[in-house]
C-alpha cells in the first residue's frame, strides 16, 4: 500500500475529523461544548475551592506563613479565575461563535486547570498523598478541549513531562517513581478515552449532519411544485394564512393575486405536454422576474399560478400585476408562433379569511377572463354603509 495513504489512514484513526464540508459547523458545534463545560466545571472550581479555601481559614492567620501561603494563593486564584470564565460566559450567553474571547476561554481554562493539577499533586505527593488531583483534572481538560484533540495530547503530555520532573527533583525517588508511573498511566488512558470518543463523536456528528440535512430537503420537497420550482398549493395555503395574520395584526395591507394561462388548453392540444410543461416553467420564471424576495409565488395545479405581495396596498399590486402580463406577452418570441398570454385577478386583503380573498381574487380573474384575457382585473373594496350595518 501506497506509504501516503497508509499514513493518511493512521493520522485519520488517531486523529478524527468530519468531512471538509462539515469541519467548519464541527468546530462550532465543539466550542458551544467546549464553553458549556467550562461553565460547568468553572462552577464548581468556585464551590470547591471556595469550601477548601473557608476550611483553610479556620487556621486564622497561620494562612500566611511560608508554608501555607502557596495554598492560600492557589485557592483563591481558582476562585477568581474560574469566578471571570463565569461572568464572560454568561456575557456570551454560550453563543457558539467563534470569537476570539470564547477560543481564548476554551484553551485557557484546560491550561489553567492542568497548572492546579501539577501544583496540587507535587505538593499532595510531598506529604504522601497520591495524584488524585492530576487525574480529575486530566478527566476534566478531556471534556473542555473537544475537537481539539492534537492540542489536548499536547497538553496532557506536557503536564505528565512537568510533573515527572517536579516529583523527580523534590521527592525520593523511592516515593517518586511509583508516583511517576501512575501519572504516566493516567495520562495514557486519558489520551486513549479521548480518541475513542472523539472518534465516536465525529460519527454522531455527521450522522446527524446528514439526517438534518435529509430533514430538510424533505420539507423543501413537501412544499414544492415539482415541475416550476414553485411553492405548491399546501404551502401557498399556510403561509397565505400567516401573513394574512400578520397583516391584520400590524395593520399592513397585502394583495394577492390569481393568474392564469389563457387557452392552455389549445397550447396542450396544438403543440404538445412537452411543450405545454415548457409553457408552464417560462410562465413561473416570469412571474418570478416581478416579485420581491419576501413575497411567495406558487403553482396551485394545472394552468393557474397564486403569488402573495406582502405590504403590498391596491394600486402597487395593480402595477406588478401588470408587468407580470407584460413580461409573459414577450415569452411569444421564445416560443415562435405560440401565443403566451395571462389573465390576471386581484384581490386586496381586508381581514377576511385566506379562502374569502381567494375567492375574491378569482372573481377578479373571471371578470380579466370575460373582459377579453390577457387583462388585469380586481375587485374593487366596498365600503359598508352604515345603513347597511346595523
Ligand atoms: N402541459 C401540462 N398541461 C397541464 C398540466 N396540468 C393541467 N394541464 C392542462 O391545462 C389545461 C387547463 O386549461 P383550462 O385552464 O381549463 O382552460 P384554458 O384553455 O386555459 O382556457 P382559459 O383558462 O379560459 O383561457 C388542461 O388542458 C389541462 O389538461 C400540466 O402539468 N402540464
Amino acid at each position: 500500500m501506497d506509504t501516503t495513504k497508509v499514513y493518511g489512514l493512521a493520522m485519520s484513526r488517531l486523529f478524527p475529523k468530519p468531512k471538509p464540508a462539515l469541519k467548519a459547523e464541527y468546530e462550532l458545534h465543539c466550542n458551544a461544548n467546549n464553553l458549556k463545560y467550562v461553565m460547568y466545571f468553572s462552577l464548581l472550581a468556585c464551590v470547591l475551592f471556595g469550601l477548601h479555601l473557608l476550611h483553610h481559614f479556620r487556621l486564622g492567620l497561620a494562612v500566611f506563613n511560608t508554608e501555607m501561603m502557596p495554598y492560600t494563593l492557589l485557592y483563591g486564584f481558582s476562585i477568581i479565575y474560574p469566578a471571570f470564565n463565569i461572568l464572560f460566559l454568561s456575557k456570551l450567553k454560550y453563543l457558539p461563535a467563534l470569537t476570539p474571547v470564547a477560543t481564548f476561554i476554551e484553551v485557557m481554562f484546560p491550561v489553567f486547570m492542568t497548572c492546579v493539577a501539577i501544583f496540587l499533586s507535587v505538593l499532595g505527593a510531598q506529604v504522601g498523598l497520591g495524584l488524585t488531583p492530576f487525574a480529575v483534572i486530566m478527566i476534566v481538560i478531556c471534556f473542555t478541549l473537544q475537537g481539539h484533540l492534537v492540542l489536548l495530547s499536547v497538553i496532557i503530555t506536557l503536564a505528565f513531562c512537568v510533573l515527572a520532573t517536579l516529583l523527580f527533583i523534590n521527592i525520593d525517588i523511592q516515593i517518586a517513581s511509583p508516583l511517576i508511573a501512575t501519572g504516566l498511566t493516567t495520562s495514557i488512558i486519558c489520551i486513549v478515552l479521548a480518541n475513542m470518543t472523539e472518534a465516536m463523536r465525529v460519527k454522531q456528528f455527521e450522522a446527524l449532519s446528514e439526517l438534518n440535512s435529509n430533514n430538510r430537503q424533505l420539507k423543501l420537497l413537501a412544499q414544492q411544485d415539482h415541475l416550476t420550482g414553485l411553492l405548491n398549493r399546501r404551502a401557498v395555503d399556510q403561509i397565505l394564512t400567516r401573513e394574512l395574520a400578520r397583516s391584520e395584526r400590524f395593520d399592513h395591507p397585502l394583495c394577492l393575486l390569481m393568474i392564469d394561462i389563457d387557452n392552455f388548453k389549445h397550447i396542450n392540444d396544438a403543440y404538445g405536454h412537452v411543450l405545454g410543461d415548457r409553457v408552464l416553467v417560462d410562465v413561473s420564471e416570469a412571474i418570478k422576474l416581478h416579485v420581491r424576495d419576501i413575497d411567495y409565488v406558487g403553482r396551485m395545479g394545472g394552468d393557474e399560478f397564486l403569488v402573495v405581495l406582502v405590504e403590498t396596498g391596491h394600486n402597487n399590486g395593480m402595477q406588478i400585476a401588470d408587468r407580470m402580463r407584460d413580461e409573459v406577452s414577450k415569452l411569444n418570441r421564445e416560443h415562435q408562433d405560440i401565443a403566451v398570454t395571462i389573465s390576471i385577478g386581484l384581490g386586496v386583503s381586508e381581514k377576511e379569511s385566506h379562502i374569502a380573498l381567494i375567492e375574491k381574487a378569482d372573481k377578479a380573474l373571471y371578470m380579466a377572463k370575460k373582459a377579453g384575457k390577457n387583462k388585469v382585473r380586481s375587485v374593487k373594496v366596498t365600503p359598508v354603509k352604515p345603513a347597511d350595518n346595523p
